[in-house]
């Protein structure tokens, strides 16, 4: 199968440069429209698709992000494994703003979002044990060292509701009993989306700030964050640029069975099944239907 590499670009990634016949393409979905238009291209004869998830001009907060569109028009053009990139807080001292973290679980704190592309007419249900694909992760490891990032490899990954920063005691939580890594608003349930639709994900934190926990650093302050962000996205970018050659053009089936989360996940039986649902379904689900 063709090697497709989707990107989501986070707060202060908004496009990438350098790929080949490169074109920003429309999509509608049946969960609406996408964050914005898709970037598709080639790099290194890899195809490629890049979106911006708040979209560009950051129009889109982190709850009101089409989660369900955007997994669904990646879908839809083919792709087969997702980088996500993400703006985040740390709660490890070694853990540095500028740091990068490839994140393996997340905890998911957010209360006003869709999960799901199931539902009502047609219920399914994936493991998420294993959220990220850890084939994706150790080549976004790769591509972090080969690049003069410092990354880490692994982390919590705590998804809160946001927009607000979390308070001091949250802070507190989530670091001293909750055993977390790093914090953000944006990777669920788009982690959770994509096990649904039966894409490898792997996520990249882009440490920015140290959230409100350090004694030495006090609370977290967007000035900081933005001032960050200009050398996280361009070594970024510089990873995103070595991920074709490491990935290749064409891919086995997941050692982890990503791509085939769907096996035996529905449960509701073919003559109980809404027939809209069902057609809704065709781009994430069609291949157990
Ligand atoms: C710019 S600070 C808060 C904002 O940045 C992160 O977004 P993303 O994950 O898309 O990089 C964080 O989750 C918040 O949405
Ligand atoms: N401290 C923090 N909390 C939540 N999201 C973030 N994104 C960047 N820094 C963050």
């Amino acid at each position: 199968m063709d090697t497709m590499i989707g990107v989501i670009g986070g707060s202060g990634l908004y496009e990438i440069e350098g790929l080949a016949d490169a074109d920003w393409v429309t999509l509608e979905t049946p969960f609406g429209d996408p964050s914005d238009q898709i970037l598709t291209g080639t790099l290194d004869g890899v195809k490629m698709a890049f979106l911006p998830r708040h979209g560009r001009g950051h129009v889109h907060s982190p709850t009101t992000v089409p989660y369900r569109a955007n997994i669904h028009a990646l879908k839809s053009l083919g792709v087969t494994d997702i980088i996500s990139v993400s703006a985040c807080g740390s709660f490890r001292e070694e853990m540095a703003p500028g740091d990068f973290v490839i994140v393996d679980q997340f905890i998911d704190r957010t209360v006003s979002r869709e999960k799901s592309f199931f539902g009502s007419g047609l219920v399914a249900h994936v493991s998420v044990a294993h959220p990220v694909c850890m084939r994706l992760a150790a080549a976004c490891q790769a591509a972090a060292e080969a690049s003069g990032v410092s990354v880490h490899m692994g982390g919590t990954y705590l998804a809160m509701e946001g927009p607000q920063f979390s308070s001091l005691a949250e802070s507190k939580l989530y670091r001293e009993v909750w055993g977390c890594d790093v914090i953000g608003m944006t990777n669920m349930p788009e982690a959770k989306l994509a096990r649904e639709a039966e894409i490898d994900y792997a996520s990249v934190a882009m440490i920015t700030d140290y959230d409100s926990w350090h004694p030495h650093h006090g609370e977290v302050d967007i000035a900081d964050i933005i001032a960050t962000l200009g050398a996280n996205s361009d070594n970024a970018r510089a990873l995103i640029a070595r991920l074709p050659k490491l990935l290749g053009t064409t891919r086995d089936t997941c050692p982890h069975g990503c791509d085939r989360a769907l096996d035996f996940a529905v449960m509701t039986a073919p003559e109980k099944r809404d027939p809209d649902m069902v057609a809704k379904l065709s781009t994430i689900a069609g291949r157990v239907l």
